[in-house]
């Protein structure tokens, strides 16, 4: 039990590493903030709050394993090395794959209910 209260205190380190030196991360954050409050605001059903709840994971974990991919290059390889390059920027499109579908999925669920309020 304590072997687990201490991952999960390296796990929290590791998020707050990652939210008090990724804008990205925080903008991330403070987007699903946003898409809660307007999900509880709407009274989304079930399966809605199932595909923002996936879109807001999948943002997050891509940006928090991009954030590791590019600490991890930086220290193997802190000066310029062309692989070094691919390896942030394959990351780095990752987390747009994933923003994508975190974008498309908040259109088709937000929009329509929206629509019916004006
Ligand atoms: N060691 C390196 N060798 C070659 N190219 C690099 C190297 N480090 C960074 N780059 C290139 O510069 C780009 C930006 O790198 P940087 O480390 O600033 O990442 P970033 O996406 O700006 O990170 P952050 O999310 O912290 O702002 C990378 O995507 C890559 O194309």
């Amino acid at each position: 039990m304590r072997r687990l209260i201490r991952s999960f205190g390296f796990a929290f380190k590791g998020l707050q590493y990652a939210a008090s030196t990724q804008p990205n991360f925080r903008i991330h954050l403070g987007a699903t903030v946003i898409a809660i409050s307007l999900g509880i605001a709407l009274h989304l059903s079930t399966a809605e709050w199932q595909w923002v709840a996936l879109s807001i994971a999948l943002v997050l974990v891509t940006e928090l394993i991009n954030t590791a991919i590019e600490t991890l290059t930086d220290l193997v390889s802190p000066t310029y090395n062309i692989k070094a390059g691919h390896v942030k920027d394959v990351s780095a499109g990752a987390v747009v794959v994933a923003a994508v579908f975190a974008l498309i999925t908040g259109c088709i669920v937000f929009i329509p209910k929206l629509i019916l309020l004006v």
